[in-house]
């Protein structure tokens, strides 16, 4: 999986070197190249904002840097295999349904906003040419699209097949398929007594019945108190 980067701040990324994720491109999993937006501007100033159409407040990303870096880091022909993503406070919902989605493609390129946001003919250019995702890691502003489109590459690239070392871990977690979309029960280790708090009996009794029980029983538990949005009518039936 190749991922590439847009921002004015490519910084943000060389943290993608670390743990896990830099131990897959070490292993070739994924392939990650951050750019820096302002390569493709030719003012002495660098410049990739500019007043808004209409007025308001604020300053808007130029198409033309966008239209440029986009030629020469994916081309100029359409290729709807590749997948180009805008974090965005007013795209749709990023679930772990679009992190499982994504993580079997073979390209991701994120372009991270800045300001109060890209020209919106570069995201339809991009729509014309590739499979756009406009996403929201939900309902807030950050100040740039950087933090979501690192949150979004751990969502997905952890997902990617060899990447974890026991993929069974992925379908215990909250949100998988194999939790029936519920929060993932809590969990515990030794010691069995910490500060008087003491690891629920049922999971030291070896009874493996009993303990998965316990465990679906809490995710209802935490489901129904946290995410009622979570349990729809048939799913708490079946609950
Ligand atoms: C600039 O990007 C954002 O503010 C953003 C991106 C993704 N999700 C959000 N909730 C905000």
């Amino acid at each position: 999986m190749r991922l590439d980067y847009l921002s004015i701040f490519p910084g943000y990324f060389d943290v993608l070197g670390i743990s896990l994720l830099g131990k897959a491109a070490v292993n070739g999993l994924v392939d990650v190249y951050a750019h820096d937006l302002r390569d493709w501007t030719h003012d002495r100033h660098r410049t990739v904002d500019d007043t808004p159409c209409g007025g308001g407040a604020g300053m808007v990303m130029k198409p033309d840097p966008w239209g440029e870096a986009f030629d020469e880091i994916i081309g100029t022909e359409p290729d709807p295999s590749v997948h180009v993503v805008f974090p965005s406070p007013s795209g749709e919902p990023f679930t772990q349904s679009v992190a499982h989605d994504l993580s079997s493609v073979e390209r991701i390129v994120f372009c991270c906003g800045r300001y109060e946001g890209i020209d919106h003919r570069v995201i339809d250019y991009a729509r014309s040419m590739w499979t756009v995702h406009e996403v929201s890691l939900g309902d807030y502003v950050l100040n740039g699209g950087e933090v979501a489109a690192l949150a979004i590459t751990e969502a997905v690239v952890r997902l990617v097949p060899g990447f974890m070392g026991n993929p069974q871990s992925l379908a215990e977690e909250s949100f998988s398929a194999g939790q029936d979309g519920l929060l993932e029960y809590p969990l515990f280790t030794r010691p069995v007594s910490w500060r008087g708090l003491d690891v629920p009996e049922v999971l030291m009794s070896g009874h493996h019945g009993r303990i998965a029980k316990w465990r679906r029983d809490e995710s209802i538990r935490l489901t129904r108190e946290r995410r009622p949005d979570l349990t729809d009518s048939d799913v708490s039936a079946r609950h």
